[in-house]
């Protein structure tokens, strides 16, 4: 079996969100796949009304393939202490034209204002490592996991674009979809995360390759690219009008300079990922100013490097949940 669904940036790609079909007769939401966690959690209507802005929400009572899991249920934190949390019901779970017939959707009772004032965005995917899953009293599988034994391949794939449409496949590797090899590296999913080493980064096409280990995750749910202060500092002495503003929370520098250099980031055996200059001006730091937040911010409120969506849109990445390993190529 295999599927494969078309994946939409918002803003500044700040997220990309995919339409999910769940229930019986199937009801459509736009869910943000994220490698990060764990929880396939949707807007619902046993929301309050205050909670809601926009969203589409999922409805177990009209869905005639729904069964509620009394005594479960789940609650989430993310990243940037974003909550929610909920009831949990089996259904059917459709990406792509891959269903899994006995998802566990987390429907939400309660969710953060993040959640509320983001109303394109009717929930998660968490395909992350089901042992991070939050549901109590026994947690459940991602929908990867469920999907898994039938499929082709144990992979999924992850094709990010910067400011247009791009794709996520499940059970297979799509040859068309990016040029050379693919590179693979091991994968530490202890913690739950797609966890791997990169062995270092260069900066600019004219710059050394720094020879250092670099721990961190592939997570498709966040905007930026969270990397060790030292690495930030090689990037942002480059450019000439970067500076850290401790009042933006992090490095800015002028939109149109002209001097901000490519990243590339090293995968195995003398690989490396490029990353264009030009996806480093993230988002302007307010109206009136011509300067941009960078798109590379440092990891040390996170404690390990984050390889989010500015990293991942510059590459194909495959994330082998089978033989425990990540493939990175150019695209
Ligand atoms: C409003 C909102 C807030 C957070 C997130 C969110 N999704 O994935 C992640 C990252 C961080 C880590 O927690 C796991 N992956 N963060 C999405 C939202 F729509």
């Amino acid at each position: 079996d295999r599927g494969s669904v078309q994946n939409l940036p918002k803003s500044y790609d700040v997220e990309y969100l995919m339409p999910v079909s769940l229930g019986t007769p199937a009801q459509q939401l736009n869910l943000d796949l994220d490698t990060g966690s764990s929880d396939f959690w949707v807007f619902s209507t046993l929301l309050k009304e205050s909670m809601i802005n926009g969203q589409t929400l999922y409805d177990p009572n009209t869905s005639t393939t729904s069964d509620k899991m009394e005594g479960y249920t789940w609650k989430i934190t993310y990243g940037d202490e974003s909550y929610s949390s909920g009831d949990v019901y089996i259904d059917t779970v459709t990406i792509g034209d891959l269903t899994v017939s006995t998802q566990a959707v987390e429907a939400a009772k309660v969710v953060s204002e993040e959640f509320t004032a983001d109303s394109d965005n009717d929930g998660l995917v968490g395909l992350g490592f089901g042992i991070i899953n939050t549901v109590q009293p026994y947690k459940q599988k991602t929908f990867f996991e469920k999907a898994m034994p039938g499929l082709d391949s144990p992979v999924f794939t992850a094709d990010l674009k910067a400011g247009a449409p791009g794709r996520y496949n499940f059970g297979y590797i799509d040859d068309d979809a990016y040029l050379g090899n693919i590179t693979y590296v091991p994968v530490d999913s202890s913690d739950g995360f797609w966890r791997w080493v990169s062995p270092g980064f260069q900066v600019g096409s004219t710059g050394s390759f720094n020879s250092t280990r670099i721990h961190g995750i592939a997570d498709t749910g966040t905007t930026l690219l969270l990397l060790p202060d030292g690495v930030c500092e090689a990037f942002y002495s480059q450019i000439a009008s970067a500076e850290y503003e401790p009042s933006q929370g992090g490095y800015t520098f002028e939109c149109d300079d002209s001097t901000v250099p490519d990243f590339y980031f090293g995968t195995d055996n003398g690989q490396m990922i490029r990353i264009p200059g030009s996806y480093m001006s993230y988002s302007k730091t307010d109206t009136s100013s011509q300067r941009c937040f960078g798109g590379m911010q440092s990891d040390s409120g996170v404690g390990f490097t984050i390889w989010g969506d500015v990293a991942l849109k510059a590459a194909f990445v495959v994330f082998d949940q089978g033989n425990e390993q990540l493939g990175w190529a150019e695209k």
